[in-house]
């Protein structure tokens, strides 16, 4: 029996979640026998040092800020993890009215303030975000030219088959150019096993990530119209990830002639300034783009200089991606706020578009309203059920199983309750578990995985001209079933691509 005949042929039909465990329990009994594996995890990890796909290896003191110095293969699946193409069509499909969704509540600043308005009470780091919008808005500063490069994240859940979205993130979406690379990666492993894995290469869909990303920051570098200008990156001092971040850059030169430098916040507030007309200058580089591979965090802001360079650069005509309306945006206190009901019918017309928005929701619930105290007992009785979420980004955030309880009855008997609104309810979803060869710093495990989808998407627009509105290839990241967060640079997920079935 070869590996292929464990997976059914590509777009025969959903597949029921107990048929999924089967295929890949299919798959991974094909590959189950030692020297099959260890010769293909080889040949995996070599395509991957050889093609950038690799992270800074963190027991290497320099690895996080001299490239090259202290790389090591990045996590890895060794084979793609099998996924119903209707649930990846869908999740593609919904791409571009997310992209306009979230154009849409960018410009409808008494919308961003409402829903955020106890939240920002609870919350400084919100607070602070905000304070930057008023100033924007106070100012008339102009933001014509929007740039997003999105990743909307998936989970299949296992009860109902429905595709659910975990979160939208609209800053430092990252995993373009390594996801790209692992679709790569997969295909190569599948022709080179040859018939042995029978697997067919055609069933790991395409993933143009990091083309389709460099090529919204170039259109973006052009809409702003000076050819002397470069594109600013704004990343930490010590970068796990920068290796996804430098191959954007790469492509953005190699495909388009255009210059990207790298700066942290300290460092645009050193040498950053404003022209007379307002452009942002680094030194004596003129920027058109600034793109935030940082500054999603608190820990992004560590003095009152950090915030200071995020108000320089939000004051700037350069097009920031994201601006602080769509960085707000994409807040999960937003996410929850759009699953109210009749909250979508204010941003789209189209009834069709609405349904399909809809029906990609999650339970969603805030803490701080009048009728929350039902969910907040329910919660409390059955946390397993439930995530709890503070408004942060970058993975290991969240609260799960009965630590939601002890969290929601320590804020409830807090400063009656006033700290509910830093957070939101989530409702746990649960994807179908299937087995998984992962390979971490060259020691490959099998291990009952649960994967998580995200569709990169690129966002441009002129004033009423929409320059790109589409879909910009996938990540999926796969983790061990039993652990709670996800997150690969977090350390808990490793890379991964599909095998559409
Ligand atoms: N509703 C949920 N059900 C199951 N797992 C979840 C849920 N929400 C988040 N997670 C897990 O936690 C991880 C981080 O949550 P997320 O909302 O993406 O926060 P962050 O912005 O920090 O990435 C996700 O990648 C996923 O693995
Ligand atoms: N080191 C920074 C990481 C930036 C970052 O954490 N981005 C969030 C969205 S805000 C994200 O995409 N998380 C999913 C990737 C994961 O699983 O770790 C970078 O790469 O620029
Ligand atoms: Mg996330």
């Amino acid at each position: 029996m070869t590996l292929a005949s464990a997976y059914p042929p590509a777009g025969t039909g959903l597949v029921k979640h107990s048929e999924l465990e089967t295929l890949s329990q299919g798959v991974i009994s094909q590959v189950n026998d030692e020297p099959v594996v260890s010769v293909l995890v080889a040949e995996a990890l070599s395509w991957s040092s050889l093609h950038g796909l690799v992270v800074g290896n963190t027991s290497h003191e320099r690895s996080g800020t001299i490239p090259g110095v202290g790389l090591v293969h990045a996590p890895l699946s060794l084979l793609p993890s099998p996924f119903p193409w209707q649930a990846f069509s869908q999740a593609i499909e919904l791409a571009p009215l997310f992209n306009r969704l979230v154009d849409r509540v960018s410009q409808d600043a008494d919308f961003l303030r409402q829903a955020l308005a106890r939240t920002r009470k609870a919350d400084s780091f919100t607070a602070r975000l905000l304070d930057i919008h008023l100033q924007i808005l106070d100012k008339g500063v102009k933001q014509e030219i929007r740039l997003g490069l999105h990743r909307s994240d998936y989970m299949l859940d296992m009860a109902t088959g429905n595709l659910l979205q975990v979160e939208l993130n609209t800053i430092s979406s990252s995993f373009a150019a390594l996801g790209s690379l692992v679709t790569s990666l997969h295909r190569h492993l599948i022709n080179w096993s040859g018939d042995r894995s029978g697997l067919e290469a055609k069933n790991v869909p395409e993933n143009s990530a990091a083309d389709t990303f460099a090529e919204a920051l170039a259109l973006a570098w052009k809409e702003y119209g000076d050819n002397r200008a470069v594109v600013l990156m704004v990343v930490r001092e010590e970068e796990r990830n920068m290796y996804d971040q430098y191959w954007l850059a790469l492509k953005l030169f190699k495909s388009y002639g255009i210059k990207l430098i790298r700066k942290t916040l300290s460092q645009v507030i050193a040498e950053g300034k404003l022209g007379s007309n307002n452009e942002l200058f680094i030194g004596k580089q003129v920027v058109s783009v600034v793109y935030y591979r940082a500054g999603y965090s608190p820990d992004d802001y560590p003095s009152e200089s950090e915030w200071d360079a995020r108000l320089l650069l939000e004051l700037s005509t350069a097009v920031k991606c994201p601006n602080i309306s769509y960085h707000l945006a994409g807040a999960k206190k937003i996410q929850q706020e759009l699953a109210k009901p009749g909250i979508l019918e204010r941003f789209f017309e189209n009834k069709q578009e609405i349904v399909k928005v809809r029906s990609c929701f999650a339970g969603l619930w805030s803490l701080e309203d009048e009728n929350s105290d039902e969910i907040i007992k329910e919660a409390i009785r059955n946390p397993e059920g439930f995530v709890l979420k503070p408004q942060r980004e970058g993975g290991g955030n969240n609260t799960y199983g009965a630590d939601v309880s002890e969290k929601l009855i320590q804020l409830r008997k807090t400063d009656g309750g006033t700290g509910l609104a830093a957070y939101i309810l989530m409702q746990r979803i649960f994807p179908a578990v299937h087995p998984a060869y992962l390979v971490h710093d060259g020691i490959w495990s099998c291990k009952e995985t649960i994967s998580e989808l995200g569709i990169f998407s690129t966002y441009l627009r002129n004033g009423k001209k929409e320059v790109l509105n589409k879909e910009a290839g996938y990540l999926l990241r796969t983790k061990v079933a039993d652990s709670n967060e996800g997150g690969v640079a977090a350390g808990y997920a490793v890379l991964d691509s599909l095998y559409l079935i």
